[in-house]
């Protein structure tokens, strides 16, 4: 029951997200970022329109400078001609610098305030959403997805833009020559700038979600068979895993041909369609100078126009391409930033009450589970003593520190510090108050004095030396070539499980918290390092509350109390 109503609420969820959603709420969400920078836009797009006019009229008043040579009066003299064509030239340069520079401005700063945005996103989700979440999945939003969005911030609205307004102006103009040619220049601009592109992009836009997800899968694929290098090569599974890259890299492959093939169908389509136009607006101006409803020289100008004038509308073409990708990867960065965390930070709650830990009727269900890890869960954690932890593997053992880490929020009951409701306390003064120790300690690459030191960071050296000797690594870190400055790069992956997990409890000594939560701390160590550390959490237990989760008797030997889970 407790399962069907999260699942319905996920579902819920993901409609509420928009987790497919259609590519003009995909724009109208990544335009919305623009928000701050709207003005920047404007002067972009009012640049790109200046400078694409100027292109067009600059062959056009070429046209004019030709025949006005050739004796023919098109109602400018030849000098004002050449000006105006100076002016023109000079003009579509600096207008189109000024354009491209706006767009790249406004684009590096939205792709910074995004990079920005995912990575709080992240901090919120984690750890909860991101235990579940494929790692090479998010390094691809992270990484290639925010990047392709540049595409959309500097070549895509702008374009659009221009694109929209230089077609209404020459129409306009051509229209003025004569209204056939605006019924024909608006024609073409639409079956170009319009029509084109939605054919193609309906067409390719399950295929550019379908290239973002092989690309995604084989990001995750490649990280998988890095880090587990050894369990492939001691399990002879190079034959498979290399059979499994190939047909993913295949997949991709494939979807890309696709692509490139609609791409390569598109543009001969567009060609196609412009030459067409010109030849029709030839045949036309024709028909309208022979009998006479139209001056040659406007003849002239109304072709040259009409030829010159494509820029933009056969950019929006090309663009239609990209933009299957553009939007998948937006779609992916915006559910990214949709998405809800598991817990909400707490910031204006109660501090960490000094107190015994409490927990009353606890049921917990891991979101996509079948079934309860916790069920009806009672057990009280008084401080000054060391509290064992025991159960079988997989029953619940480091869920439970998680629950108190309030990384997950429980379905039922709750868990009271010192009668404090866990959810009511302020989130960072919970997390400063507890260490934990969890089975996988990360080290960063950094010195091993500040590998510890970041459970501290106004620690003294000495503070640091202190907590590595109760955690018995102080004689191994001396043995390093740079004892405690010695960057853990300089080690590569020499570092055994055991001197690991020994550096994640002295980070927890050094953390000075009022509760200690160590998840099997002392499973990689021998028996002479874990009977240093043992007898330095009983010192420190008089004034603290510690859970100790092991399977160890030797361990659970030091604890007071053993819950049996
Ligand atoms: N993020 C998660 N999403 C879904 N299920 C999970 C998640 N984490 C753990 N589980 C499941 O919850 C159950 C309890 O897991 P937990 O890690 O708390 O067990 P444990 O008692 O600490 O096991 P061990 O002694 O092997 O470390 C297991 O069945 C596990 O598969």
């Amino acid at each position: 029951m407790e399962q069907d109503k999260k699942a319905e609420a996920k579902v819920e969820r993901d409609r509420k997200l928009g987790k497919h959603r259609s590519p003009l709420q995909v724009m109208a969400g990544l335009i919305y970022m623009i928000k701050p920078l709207l003005g920047w836009m404007f002067v972009a797009i009012f640049m790109g329109c200046l400078g694409n006019l100027a292109a067009t009229f600059l062959t056009i008043f070429g046209g004019y400078g030709m025949l006005d040579v050739a004796g023919i009066d098109v109602g400018f003299s030849f000098f004002t001609v050449v000006t105006i064509l100076v002016i023109f030239a000079v003009m579509r340069g600096i207008l189109r610098y000024a354009e491209q520079s706006c767009n790249h401005y406004i684009a590096f700063k939205l792709l910074a305030r995004i990079r920005h945005q995912i990575f709080g996103a992240l901090r919120k989700l984690a750890p909860a959403k991101l235990d579940g979440s494929e790692k090479g999945n998010l390094i691809s939003i992270i990484t290639s997805d925010i990047e392709l969005l540049e595409v959309f911030y500097a070549h895509t609205i702008s374009p659009i833009a221009i694109a929209v307004i230089t077609s209404i102006v020459m129409t306009i103009f051509l229209g003025m020559q004569h209204p056939l040619l605006g019924v024909i220049a608006l024609a073409s601009y639409g079956i170009v700038g319009l029509v084109i592109p939605v054919r193609n992009s309906r067409k390719g836009r399950k295929r550019g979600q379908d290239y973002r997800d092989s690309f995604g899968d084989l990001n995750t694929a490649v990280l998988d068979n890095l880090y587990g290098l050894e369990e492939i090569v001691q399990y002879q599974q190079k034959e498979n895993r290399m059979e499994d890259m190939a047909w993913k890299t295949g997949q991709l492959e494939k979807t890309s041909e696709k692509l490139k093939k609609d791409e390569n169908v598109q543009r001969i389509t567009t060609d196609t369609v412009i030459l067409a136009s010109g030849i029709l607006m030839l045949m036309v101006c024709g028909y309208l100078v022979q009998t006479g409803q139209m001056e040659f020289y406007q003849g002239v100008a109304a072709v040259i126009g009409m030829m010159s004038s494509f820029g933009p509308t056969a950019a929006l073409s090309a663009l239609s391409n990209n933009l299957n990708h553009t939007l998948a990867s937006g779609n992916r960065v915006l559910n990214l930033l949709a998405e809800s965390p598991a817990v909400k930070e707490n910031l204006e709650g109660a501090e960490l009450p000094v107190g015994e830990a409490v927990f009353q009727n606890v049921r917990f269900c891991y979101e996509d589970a079948k079934e309860n890890v916790l069920e009806g869960f009672y057990a009280e954690f008084e401080p000054g003593k060391v509290h064992g932890i025991l159960g079988k593997s997989g029953c619940g053992k480091s869920t439970l520190l998680k629950l108190m880490m309030r990384f997950y929020q429980v379905d039922a009951g709750s868990i009271r510090y010192g009668g404090e409701d866990v959810n009511d306390i302020r989130t960072e003064s919970l997390r400063k108050g507890i260490s934990y120790v969890t089975q996988e300690t990360f080290l960063f690459h950094d010195t091993i004095e500040n590998n510890i030191r970041i459970a501290d960071e106004n620690a003294t050296r000495e503070e640091v030396i202190e907590a590595a000797k109760k955690a018995s690594i102080h004689e191994f870190i001396l043995s390093l070539p740079h004892g405690y400055d010695t960057r853990l790069t300089e080690l590569g992956d020499c570092i055994s499980g055991g001197e690991r997990q020994r550096i994640g409890i002295a980070r927890a000594f050094l953390h000075k918290s009022r509760m200690i939560l160590l998840d099997e701390p002392t499973s990689n160590i021998d028996s002479l390092n874990e009977g240093i550390i043992l007898k330095s959490l009983e010192r420190e237990k008089k004034d603290k509350t510690i859970l100790l989760v092991s399977h160890r008797k030797s361990t659970m030997g030091i604890a007071d109390q053993v819950v049996s889970m």
